[in-house]
């Protein structure tokens, strides 16, 4: 079913939802899922609202100015005008581990994610049979302290030129700087491979051996230029044992980052993830 998704963000006031349903009813909208929730503390409202297209009588590229007359400037609402089609373009950056990669590939192919996957970038070679194999063009380009510049530049020419819409970082191993961010502001899901605030950095499974842990965890959160920093989006643990080695720590957790990655994509896909003040409002 062809879908528009409203998610609207504003001050605190009485008559919102009812206003946002009257609008949509008044063009003959089919609500088909709606949620809001307060933040008392910040006096602030958040709203998702999903209909039916096809029987509703604004076109689509009336919808958003026609809103933004009749109901956000009344609420001096920030809003975003979503669709369930054409299918987003995700793109994945991938370094050397196989797990995540493999998994959304996996889901892909079994039609669990309603994306197109137009290529995969990886700052090692080693992955390009895999993603080769799935059919998905696979490029290779090196990153050092030297060249970041450069290698980023790439990046987001390959992404422009594929049209791509977000990117997942399925366990990329190289920091990202706030120039790319800033051509993908909320766009760009990571996959941290502890539970944070916990352990931040390239190697949270040995930070977590070493501090003997009880529990670990694995964080997808929006990529922010403060490393491991940004919106939260969701969050998984398993526990370990006094007897678990690294390497057992490091399975565990894998099995924990694919899950926890993929449920992230899911809402974000969804549209079901507002974020405010660097946390996240999830519709589930
Ligand atoms: N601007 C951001 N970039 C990235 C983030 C982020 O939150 N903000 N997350 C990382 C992923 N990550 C942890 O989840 C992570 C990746 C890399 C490093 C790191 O220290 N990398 C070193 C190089 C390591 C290597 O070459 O193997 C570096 O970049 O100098 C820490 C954490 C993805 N990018």
């Amino acid at each position: 079913m062809n879908k528009a998704i409203l998610l609207i963000q504003c001050p605190d006031q009485k008559g919102i939802v009812s206003d946002v349903s009257r609008f949509l009813y008044s063009y003959n909208g089919n609500i088909l899922e709606v949620d809001q929730h307060v933040d008392e503390e910040m006096g602030m409202f958040f709203m998702r609202a999903a209909w039916e297209l096809d029987s509703f009588s604004l076109k689509k590229d009336e919808i958003a100015s026609r809103f933004e007359a009749e109901i956000g400037k009344k609420f001096q609402m920030e809003f975003k005008l979503h669709f369930n089609f054409p299918k987003p373009k995700m793109a994945v950056f991938v370094s050397k581990l196989s797990h995540c990669l493999f998994d959304i590939l996996g889901r892909h192919h079994a039609g669990q994610l309603e994306v197109d996957i137009p290529l995969v970038i990886s700052n090692h070679a080693d992955l390009k049979p895999i993603v080769e194999a799935f059919g998905i063009p696979f490029f290779y380009i090196p990153v050092n302290t030297s060249n970041k510049d450069t290698a980023e530049a790439e990046q987001l020419a390959l992404l422009k030129e594929h049209r791509v819409d977000f990117i997942v970082l399925a366990r990329y191993m190289q920091v990202v700087s706030a120039e790319f961010i800033r051509h993908f502001p909320n766009r760009i899901i990571n996959i941290h491979h502890s539970f944070l605030p916990a352990f931040v950095g390239a190697r949270p499974y040995h930070a977590a051996y070493e501090r003997g842990v009880k529990i670990i965890g694995a964080t997808a959160h929006y990529v922010t230029e403060e490393l491991d920093a940004g919106p939260i989006i969701e969050q998984e643990v398993a526990r370990v044992r006094h007897h678990n080695t690294i390497p057992e720590l490091v399975q565990i957790g894998q099995d924990v980052e694919k899950v926890t990655l993929s449920k992230a994509i899911k809402y974000h896909l969804d549209r079901k993830v507002l974020t405010f003040k660097n946390k996240t409002i999830i519709f589930y």
